[in-house]
């Protein structure tokens, strides 16, 4: 962990009235330890600044490769018995948008004087900010995205199962060491109306939109890109549409400057399709940020009160579904850097 990281986390729990944070959700643990078997570890951090990491036997070796943290081999629940000393009497904090029921009634027995916190959003905050190596490490695994899109365009045609497409753009990024983000969303023709279509049996008809939304998780960090591609000659409505949700896409990216509000960035977007009278169809909000989970801060939101600031990577991804019709998303991934934004995902757009 980095000192600079370091200093802000203890700031950051200081403001919580925290003596020491109990870390369990799995993105956090690794940002905190390196270690890239987080589903199966925790970290105690401390207000000094110490911090340890608790894994079990099977990950003796990989822990002493991967982490610079002092580490505790234990199972739970021997993991807590081993950390009760260092928590007696102190105020602990546990996340509570990860922490099962089960796993706190855990803490309470085996921490019995303690007191615990529950606190949210503490390190997901920190993680917003990403260092130039987090950068690095997205723009790597986007890349690998974008290579994967170019390598399997040419398959994307009439008589395709949707199913072929997704395990073609898979393999393509598993046989360099990636793993698939999320489940691959490749929704065609009226599976189009689905924002979350993944990847069916269906096969690709003639003169449809598809909609490829995939990326790739590369040493622990992600992408995140949606590209619609036009198979034939899509009618004039859908055309249409994919211009629409185009110029929402392109207004948006080009708005990202650091200052910028995130409820007014996803407006921009909204107003752009409700000028072309869709923004009904426009289920979801416009992005969200991007890293070691697909998911995470800042949320390009109606509601949201955060801020563009340097260092965020975001998803920009209007999209328009209308039900037994069919619809469409187009997504960037972006940086937001000191005067503006830089985009990260190089596949090119169809023009329609
Ligand atoms: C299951 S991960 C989906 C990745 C995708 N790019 C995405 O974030 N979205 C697709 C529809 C909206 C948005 C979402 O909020 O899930």
């Amino acid at each position: 962990m980095n000192q600079e990281l370091l200093a802000r986390l203890t700031g950051a729990m200081q403001q919580a009235s925290l003596d020491a944070l109990w870390v369990s959700t799995p993105e956090n643990v690794r940002y905190l330890s390196g270690f890239s078997s987080p589903a199966d570890a925790k970290v105690l951090v401390l207000a000094s600044g110490e911090a340890t990491l608790y894994t079990d036997a099977r990950y003796t070796v990989q822990a002493r490769e991967e982490t610079a943290l002092p580490t505790v081999i234990a199972r739970p629940p021997e993991t807590l018995v081993q950390a009760a000393p260092l928590v007696e009497g102190l105020r602990v904090g546990f996340e509570a948008d990860h922490l099962t029921v089960a796993q706190l009634e855990q803490l309470r027995e085996h921490w019995t004087a303690v007191q615990l916190v529950s606190s949210s959003g503490l390190i997901a905050r920190l993680r917003t900010l990403k260092t130039a190596q987090e950068v690095e490490a997205i723009r790597a695994a986007q890349r690998l995205a974008d290579e994967a899109f170019a390598a399997v365009r040419p398959m994307i045609r009439a008589g395709v199962r949707e199913l072929d497409v997704a395990l073609a753009l898979e393999t393509y990024m598993r046989e360099r060491g990636a793993m698939p983000a999320f489940d691959t969303i490749v929704a065609s023709g009226p599976r189009g109306a689905m924002p979350h279509g993944a990847a069916s049996e269906r096969v690709i008809g003639e003169d449809e939109l598809v909609t490829l939304d995939f990326g790739a998780q590369l040493n622990g960090y992600n992408s995140d890109m949606t590209r619609t591609v036009a198979v034939g000659n899509p009618s004039e409505e859908l055309r249409r549409l994919y211009r629409a949700v185009l110029e929402a896409e392109q207004t948006a990216v080009k708005a990202i400057r650091p200052g910028m509000s995130c409820a007014e960035l996803d407006q921009l977007a909204r107003g752009v399709l409700e000028r072309h009278g869709l923004a009904e169809y426009f289920a979801h909000s416009l992005g969200h940020g991007v890293g070691l989970a697909v998911h995470e801060g800042p949320g390009l939101r109606q509601k949201s009160e955060e801020v563009l600031e340097p260092g965020m990577v975001v998803t920009v991804e209007p999209g328009v579904y209308l039900p037994d019709v069919g619809g469409l998303r187009i997504e960037d991934l972006v940086l937001v850097t000191a005067d503006g934004y830089e985009v990260l995902s190089g596949s090119p757009m169809d023009t329609l």
